[in-house]
């Protein structure tokens, strides 16, 4: 293990270098009769960005959902740097794990600046009553998170747009507010559900950008995406899910050239899959049947 004699002048979320962030160990989540997430192990290092893929289904955000304490996990455990997590997502959230999700969960008719204000309130310690009664410690507090959601706005490129409603922005530009949002609790690991939906190339590319310079922050990432560019691109390490199982995990090169990846996401049959040479069959007897049907002539009543 590795000693820091570092002086903790950093950023808060700066983890010691290798250290394991998230530690999920025999996950299963099951809905009545359907496992959708089935003894699922997982750890994600400080300085990392690992990726999640698999088909759809596969029990992705199942996942995700029981490590944010959304879902509370059938069996298995969740750490964090060490300490089992809360079944709450705000206690988790608090601990220091951030998420976007699949479907925008913005605050539509708020401003960009107030959507990430919201995202604070688990790093301001001034309670109800010093809200409500709005003295100085309030008014410092409320200053400081303003300076620093400004700060995050400016590093996703929305500081500009601070005072516009978010139901104004541009797709994309909602996306990367979300993100925003979630770094404003101040997180040690993020979680991305499918980041780059809906996003155009140039987006795409934009937000690969911003996953490095958040790793760079110190901040570890965990990503759900179906572009396997992005993916591969982008992870120290990538873990594939099928029908709620962990089929490999590995480098980007091993799971590219992992032909049981290949066969799951695409759909097709690698070479010596099992039952191959009778799908080959059926086919070839499919395709001579429909030529000789189409060879035949007609019946009259076929008319
Ligand atoms: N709350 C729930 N109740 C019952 N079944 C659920 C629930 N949430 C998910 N499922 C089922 O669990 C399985 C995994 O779903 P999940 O959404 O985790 O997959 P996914 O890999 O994230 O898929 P996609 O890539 O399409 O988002 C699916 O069969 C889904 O229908």
């Amino acid at each position: 293990m590795t000693t820091d004699t570092t002086t903790k002048d950093t950023a808060p979320a700066a983890p010691t270098p290798g250290q394991t962030v998230l530690d999920a160990r025999g996950v299963t989540m099951r809905f009545g009769g359907l496992t959708a997430v089935r003894n699922v192990d997982l750890t994600v290092n400080s300085g990392e960005i690992v990726g999640l893929i698999g088909p759809n289904g596969a029990g992705k955000t199942t996942f995700f959902n029981c490590l944010t304490g959304l879902y509370i996990p059938t069996e298995g455990e969740v750490r964090y740097k060490g300490t089992v997590l809360p079944a709450k997502s705000f206690k988790v959230t608090a601990a220091g794990i951030a998420r976007t999700f699949q479907n925008i969960r913005l605050f539509a008719n708020m401003t960009v600046l107030e959507n990430v204000l919201v995202g604070r309130h688990t790093r301001t310690k001034e309670g109800l009553w010093s809200a409500l009664l709005r003295g100085p410690g309030f008014h410092k507090a409320e200053a400081a998170s303003r300076e620093r959601a400004m700060e995050l706005l400016k590093f996703i490129g929305l500081d500009k747009k601070a005072e516009h409603l978010a139901r104004n922005l541009p797709y994309g530009e909602q996306r990367k507010l979300e993100i925003a949002r979630a770094l404003a609790s101040e997180p040690g690991l993020l979680l991305l559900d499918e980041p780059t939906a809906g996003m155009n190339p140039q987006e795409t590319r934009a937000t690969e950008e911003l996953v490095f310079a958040i790793r760079d922050m110190g901040i570890a990432v965990l990503v759900i995406e179906h572009d396997m560019r992005f993916i591969f691109n982008l992870c120290d390490r990538v873990a594939v899910l099928v029908q709620g199982e962990k089929l490999v995990e590995g480098s980007s090169e091993v799971v590219q050239g992992d032909e049981r990846v290949v066969a799951a996401y695409l759909g097709e049959p690698f070479e010596d899959a099992p039952g191959a040479k009778e799908v080959a069959e059926v086919e070839a007897a499919e395709a001579n049947a429909a030529t000789q049907t189409d060879a035949a002539p007609r019946k009259e009543n076929d008319r």
